[in-house]
């Protein structure tokens, strides 16, 4: 199985002397291409620290992250935005589309800046749009569409140029349950069908039953790790309620 992003013994640490927060405290493990994988963990446990050292939006203190065979943290600063827009996709909680673009614009943009003919864009985009089930919006401003199609056309735009690897940071926490479901659902498929490679920090246990593997952090370090396996969605729900219940979270708003 090919290895898209190796994370190795990294630490993070903010403030200065005498008022030191480690917010990640020798993290290290590894995804491999078309696994869809979950982050948990309690508020300030250092999952968006993680997410932001991975997305090179952030640097680590010590350590290293491997995407896609490129150490990250040795990548000059001229580098990382070439990076970042050939290797990552990202969906964030708030959808962060442009207003003034139609969905479509705005899928179309990230595949522009690499410079694919139109043509290309068109055929890629369609295919994408399908799967999501967005087809019958791709005209229309973000105004104009419910939380969970704007959410789908930011998944459209993060996985359209197939990049290496999806950072999802709370995808669906803006979105109601029928809206959050319609997303994971398609996460589902694009993962399944066009093994894109997902990594997505949640605080739901609903939104993580539909990953494959779990990785729970606590205090800025990795401290327990579920395998989907060939267990049912809901079977793997429950096994998630009994981590976090051993924990001392509330079952009913997770962490
Ligand atoms: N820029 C910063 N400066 C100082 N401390 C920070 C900074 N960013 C995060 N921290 C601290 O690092 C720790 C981890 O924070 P982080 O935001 O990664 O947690 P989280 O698990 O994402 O929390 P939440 O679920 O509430 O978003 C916390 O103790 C936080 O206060």
């Amino acid at each position: 199985m090919q290895n898209i992003l190796q994370v190795d013994h990294i630490e993070k640490y903010f403030g200065n002397k005498g008022n030191i927060t480690k917010a990640l405290n020798d993290i290290s493990f590894k995804v491999d291409k078309g696994e869809f994988v979950g982050i948990m963990g309690p508020s300030g446990s250092g999952k968006t620290t993680l997410l932001n050292c991975i997305s090179t939006i952030d640097t680590v203190t010590t350590g290293h992250i491997t995407i896609n065979g490129k150490d990250i943290t040795t990548l000059k600063r001229r580098n990382l935005e070439k990076f970042r827009r050939d290797e990552l996709g990202f969906i964030f909680q708030d959808f962060n589309l442009l207003d003034t673009l139609t969905a479509y614009e705005n899928i179309a943009l990230a595949l522009s800046i690499q410079g694919e003919k139109p043509s290309k864009i068109q055929s890629n985009l369609q295919e994408i749009a399908e799967k999501l089930e967005i087809s019958s919006v791709l005209d229309k401003f973000p105004y104009e569409m419910s939380g969970g199609q704007e959410q789908r056309v930011a998944s459209a735009r993060a996985i359209v140029a197939n990049p290496s690897l999806v950072l999802a940071d709370e995808p669906t926490g803006a979105l109601d349950s029928k809206s959050s479901r319609l997303l994971l659902e398609s996460f589902e498929k694009l993962n399944k069908e066009l093994s894109t490679t997902i990594l997505m920090v949640t605080h739901d246990a609903f939104t993580a039953s539909y990953s494959n593997r779990i990785l729970f952090i606590k205090d800025g370090k990795i401290f327990n790790e579920l395998i989907k396996g060939n267990d049912s969605r809901k079977a793997f729900f429950n096994r998630i309620i009994e981590v976090i219940t051993l924990l001392g979270g509330d079952a009913n708003d997770v962490f």
